[in-house]
């Protein structure tokens, strides 16, 4: 991989670029990005991570290895319109990271017999830790996918998926750790409402969630078995958790999930042609 390119300049490309340059898979000039008019923030990328930014597309995709689509789902027909245009090699990987848009989508506007893959990455490819699904198109062949899935295991963890299991991949660890974010808005406000120092709770909160990931990482036993060790009967915990459970805290983690997954398919229902 000697080239990639990144059309859109947001949040998620720069956790991507982050973590390509952390992980040294490539030097930064050899990473291209542009957007669609926020010359600062395209400055501001080069300036700080060294990546090479233009908004000359011919330059951009002139022996660029993986084109990595990163806008959001509304701007995709017009990105790809221009793509469509373009004189791509077949040898050239386009890869979209937006939620819902199906690679049958993609394909609609490129030429026929051009590799596409779908890839659902997270913001935490910023620490190489992103927990990325990728799904293969029409016509992508083994060492294409092995390529997009080595590009994005630099930046965390990626697995193959059948597409038609995108939007729960969506639902589930796309989205994943803005759930994890809102509960620990909810426990450092918890924190400060039991008497403790704001630094201090953090502190604790952020160890205990590490704590318990790397345990259901490591040990053989279930997250149910994992919370039955903790919750002694009569004590603290089982008290806590009686409150929970009372609140259907269950439910309304799976219908967030459920909510998310039905949003990610409409979106491509949306966004087809
Ligand atoms: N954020 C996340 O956690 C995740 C996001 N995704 C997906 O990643 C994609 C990008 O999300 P995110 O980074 O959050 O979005 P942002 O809104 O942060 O960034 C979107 C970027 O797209 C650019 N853009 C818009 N239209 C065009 C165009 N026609 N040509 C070139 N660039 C264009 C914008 O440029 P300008 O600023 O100049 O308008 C901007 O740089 C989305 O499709 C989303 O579904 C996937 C996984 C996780
Ligand atoms: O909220 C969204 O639509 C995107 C996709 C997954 C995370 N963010």
């Amino acid at each position: 991989m000697d080239k990639i390119a990144f059309i859109g300049a947001g949040a998620m490309t720069e956790a991507i670029v982050k973590g390509v340059i952390k992980a040294e898979l490539l030097p930064a000039p050899h990473i291209w990005v542009t957007n669609h008019a926020n010359e600062e923030r395209l400055q501001r990328m080069h300036a700080v991570y060294g990546v090479t930014v233009t908004r000359n597309q011919n330059e951009l995709l002139q022996e660029t290895d993986i084109i990595i689509l990163s806008v959001k789902p509304k701007d995709a027909e017009q990105a790809l319109r221009s793509l469509g245009v373009a004189q791509l090699g077949k040898q050239q990987i386009v890869v979209s990271l937006m939620a819902g848009i199906t690679t049958a989508y993609l394909e609609s506007f490129l030429p026929a017999g051009q590799p596409v893959i779908r890839v659902m990455p997270n913001t935490s490819a910023t620490i190489l830790e992103a927990a990325t699904a990728i799904a293969a198109g029409t016509y992508t062949d083994k060492q294409q996918l092995q390529l997009v899935k080595r590009l994005f295991g630099t930046v965390g963890s990626a697995v193959e998926v059948g597409e038609e299991l995108m939007d729960a991949v969506t639902a589930i660890s796309g989205s994943g750790p803005a759930y994890i974010y809102y509960l620990m808005e909810a426990l450092e406000e918890a924190s400060s409402q039991v008497g403790l120092d704001e630094d201090i709770g953090k502190q604790l909160l952020i160890q205990t969630f590490k704590g318990a990931a790397a345990m259901l990482e490591q040990s053989e036993l279930s997250s149910a078995q994992l919370r039955a060790n903790i919750t002694s009967a009569g004590g603290t915990t089982a008290a806590g958790i009686a409150v929970l459970e009372n609140q259907n805290v269950k439910a309304a983690v799976k219908a967030c999930v459920q909510a998310a997954a039905v949003r990610s398919k409409e979106m491509g229902q949306a966004y087809s042609k």
